[in-house]
């Protein structure tokens, strides 16, 4: 194996989880906040079982990629670690693909297609974050769609406000196995963004699962 295992503190799941098996929940307790904008935000805290233990196999598994990117002409390190499941190669954990189907199913009406990849992104502190943006590669830049999010490991705020600016105006805890599905225009009109933290915060995993050509 070639994974390199991340420098993060050692993390303590909650004893609720040990010993249960690994999976998604039923996805019949989603609530949904309209943005505005034709853009909307489902919530389901505690989706998952056994996140905990399922967060440790994610940290331990994956083979966490450090990426860089120029900035102002400076190459600068991207603050947090990824990896990328394109279409048709099973996930790190079978859960994960469990989840991937079950989402699909929940939302078939919506999408009218099914999830296809999953990001998986790894903050390892409260200086790792991403910075306001929509997820607009692809076409998401000009139709509306689904990005459901997993979130793992200790929670952070996942915000979001319209697109080009002003204050946050949704702001919602993720972490623990919790369920976040940004729907319709969200991409196109909201941004969202996970910021720095200056409270100790350890690490969180988010597993992002897009339809096909959405990035
Ligand atoms: O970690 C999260 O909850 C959000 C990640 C995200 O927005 C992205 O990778 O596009
Ligand atoms: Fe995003």
């Amino acid at each position: 194996m070639t994974a390199v295992r991340p420098d993060v503190p050692g993390f303590q799941g909650s004893l609720f989880d040990q010993g249960s098996d690994i999976g998604p929940g039923p996805l019949g307790g989603v609530r949904r906040t309209e943005l505005g904008d034709g853009a909307w935000v489902d919530h389901l805290p505690g989706w998952f079982h056994g996140a905990d233990a399922l967060f440790e196999e994610l940290v331990a598994g994956v083979p966490w990629q450090a990426e860089e990117r120029t900035m102002y002409e400076n190459v600068v390190a991207v603050p947090r670690l990824l990896a990328y499941y394109r279409e048709g190669v099973p996930l790190p954990h079978p859960a994960l693909d469990e989840a991937r189907d079950a989402l699909g199913a929940h939302y078939a009406a919506e999408l009218g297609e099914p999830f296809a990849t999953a990001g998986l992104c790894l903050y390892r502190d409260g200086r790792d974050s991403v910075a306001w943006h929509g997820d607009r590669t692809g076409r998401s830049a000009t139709r509306d769609t689904l990005v459901a999010i997993l979130a793992l490991g200790d929670p952070r705020d996942l915000v979001f406000r319209p697109r080009g600016g002003g204050p946050v105006a949704l702001r919602l805890p993720s972490g623990h196995g919790d369920l976040l599905v940004m729907g319709g225009s969200c991409q196109r009109t909201w941004e969202h963004a996970v910021p720095k933290s200056a409270r100790a915060v350890g690490p969180r995993v988010s597993v992002q699962f897009r339809p096909r050509g959405v990035r």
